[in-house]
């Protein structure tokens, strides 16, 4: 099968083609009864490129990413990701779950959830094991996470446990990596550390998509952002979209942004949309 050279064509089973956009949306339109999400969003997320998914509460960004995995089916339109249909990408596609705790008890060390990442069936039955071992050391290692490699990770940090799920979700070195809210509840260091991380798998050319209610942790790792907000929605660079102007047609009321150290913030967001995370936010009313 040829690739599909003409970017506005959406080849229903595109090939693995370097080249291919990472992900691919044609007419894509998301409804749950009469609530739209959106509709008519073309959007190619390029390789190696860091595109964040922003919105209020409930606007639609962690349906967004479910979309791409396949979990929840288009209303109408196209979608593919890493040159396949939804649900059917295999390791071509990591994925950062929104975080929660794992419980104290939980019977599983650092290591061993950082292995479940890891198809040792790719190395064969003799050399499966320690080439598995092999490559939990390095994700290990690749997040920090080698000196409590052999903690339960119900006794680590959020930030800690969070660097584990990074080394899960890259294990199969993906070409798409989607993350959903991967620095709520993290300190300021640990978001650094945790978007860092993340950058560098776009480094080495994935696609990251990233789902955020805060755009000022990875402000300088953007290439585009998706706003999804009443049904409606912009994509552009961080300076096309997170203005005065943009926002406030998307709300349909008066919202204003500006720049403060280098740092965006926005006021006057409804209040339906104020998220309960801005008061950790460092400086800024609300985000996204
Ligand atoms: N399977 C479903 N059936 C019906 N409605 C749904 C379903 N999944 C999500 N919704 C609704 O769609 C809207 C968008 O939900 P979604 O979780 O995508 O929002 P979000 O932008 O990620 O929100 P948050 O920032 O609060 O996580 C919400 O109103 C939600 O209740």
């Amino acid at each position: 099968m040829t690739p599909a050279a003409e970017p506005r064509s959406a080849g229903a089973s595109a090939p693995r083609d370097a080249h291919a956009p990472a992900v691919r949306l044609r007419r894509a339109s998301l409804s749950f009864g009469d609530r739209v999400l959106w509709s008519d969003l073309d959007l190619d997320i390029r390789p190696g490129e860091f595109f964040a998914v922003l919105g209020p509460n409930g606007s639609g960004k962690t349906s967004f990413l479910k979309t791409l995995l396949g979990a929840v089916h288009l209303t109408s339109g196209t979608a593919e990701i890493a040159g396949r249909s939804p649900g059917r990408h295999g390791d071509l596609v990591g994925y950062i779950p929104q975080q929660k705790m794992f419980p104290p008890n939980t019977p599983l060390r650092a290591r061993d959830l950082v292995s479940l990442g890891v198809d040792g069936h790719r190395w064969g039955m003799r050399l499966r094991s320690r080439a598995v071992d092999r490559r939990v050391d390095e994700l290990l290692a690749k997040v920090g996470a080698s000196d409590y490699a052999k903690v339960p990770v119900g006794m680590l940090s959020g930030g800690e446990q969070q660097r584990l799920r990074v080394a899960q979700a890259i294990a199969g070195r993906p070409r798409v990596l989607l993350c959903d809210e991967p620095l709520l509840s993290l300190d300021l260091n640990h978001q650094q550390a945790v978007s860092g991380l993340i950058d560098a798998q776009r480094r080495e050319g994935a696609a990251v998509v990233f789902v955020t209610h805060e755009v000022n942790p990875v402000l300088d790792y953007l290439d585009r952002v998706l706003y999804i907000a009443d049904g409606k929605f912009r994509v552009g660079t961080v300076e096309e979209v997170m203005t005065t102007e943009v926002l406030s047609e998307l709300y349909g009321s008066r919202v204003e942004v500006s720049r403060v150290n280098g740092r965006l913030v926005v006021v006057g967001l409804p209040d339906a949309t104020t998220h309960a995370h801005a008061p950790e936010s460092d400086g800024q009313e609300q985000s996204a």
